[in-house]
């Protein structure tokens, strides 16, 4: 007689590396998310967009650990958040990296000491070792070798970012959290941190979560964008399905003016 085989949990390696279920958001009366899922696949490219207030901030900080959850669960990489033990946690901290919106350097600190400061916390490599690993992620970023001994107030709104992003590199993460990376930047100058981004996440294979704004970014790099309305992620689809969506929020935002011109834009440099 043939018995049925107990189910065989999934590795935790080939699990998600982000899955949020039910989160609960509140700041006293103020519910931010109300039974909110969200999963965001390997490899994947996600555009995060709401309007002002949606709680898309709240979401980025309840998943790497700032806000805790009022209810529901966040699984990174198949660990559930809530349940990991400190010793987990600082394992899996390693794995993501965070670009905030301001780029949260140190002010007193050089580029390449900002860079390599995650290197020292989480690794005993040699200084030596860590300060030529910083450089090499000063230069990925594109910026000129010269950047590394500048204090950040010394460099451009652009430049400031790029350093942010070697920082959040430093320690090779799988995933990449960017908050309203382009920001502040000029059309020319978003449009160069777009293609870094879109090639640093071809050539390294990571998964990024994107808080964004921007029309341009959605168009040129997501794999696809969740939509965060009524307190919850309202639809997660291609930007080109979206523009198909029934919702006054998602048809406002995509075929307003600025979409519809950033949609064009698209379609005539895919061609
Ligand atoms: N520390 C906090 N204390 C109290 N309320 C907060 C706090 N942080 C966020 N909120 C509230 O949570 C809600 C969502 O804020 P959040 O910053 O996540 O919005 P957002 O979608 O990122 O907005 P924006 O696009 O304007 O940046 C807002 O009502 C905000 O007032």
């Amino acid at each position: 007689m043939k018995t049925a085989a107990a189910p065989v949990p999934a590795p935790a390696e080939a699990a998600p590396p982000i899955q949020v279920e039910g989160l609960v958001s509140r700041f006293g009366d103020n519910v931010v998310h109300d039974d909110l899922d969200l999963t965001v696949e390997r490899g994947e490219v996600l555009g995060v967009v709401g309007g002002s207030g949606t709680g898309k901030s709240v979401l980025l900080n309840s998943i790497i650990g700032l806000k805790t959850p009022d209810g529901g669960v966040i699984r990174l990489f198949g660990e559930d958040m809530q349940e990991a033990s400190r010793r987990k946690w600082t394992a899996l901290e390693r794995r993501w990296g965070v670009l905030f919106q301001q780029g949260a350097l140190f002010s007193n600190l050089t580029v390449r000491e900002n860079v390599a400061a995650p290197l020292f916390e989480h690794t005993r490599l040699p200084k030596s070792e860590i300060l030529e690993l910083a450089d090499l992620k000063i230069a990925l970023t594109g910026l000129p070798p010269r950047a590394g001994a500048l204090k950040p107030a010394e460099l451009s709104g652009g430049m400031r970012k790029r350093a942010g992003l070697a920082r959040a590199l430093a320690l090779d993460p799988e995933l990449l959290f960017l908050d309203e990376p382009t920001a502040g930047l000029d059309p020319i100058g978003a449009a160069a941190f777009d293609e870094l981004i879109k090639d640093l996440s071809d050539s390294l294979d990571l998964t990024v979560f994107m808080i964004t704004h921007d029309l341009d970014s959605l168009y040129t790099i997501t794999d696809r964008v969740a939509v965060l309305a009524d307190k919850k992620v309202i639809a997660k689809a291609p930007v080109e399905e979206l523009e198909h969506s029934d919702h006054p929020w998602i048809k406002e935002y995509f075929l307003g003016p600025r979409g519809r011109a950033a949609g064009k834009a698209a379609t005539a440099r895919s061609r």
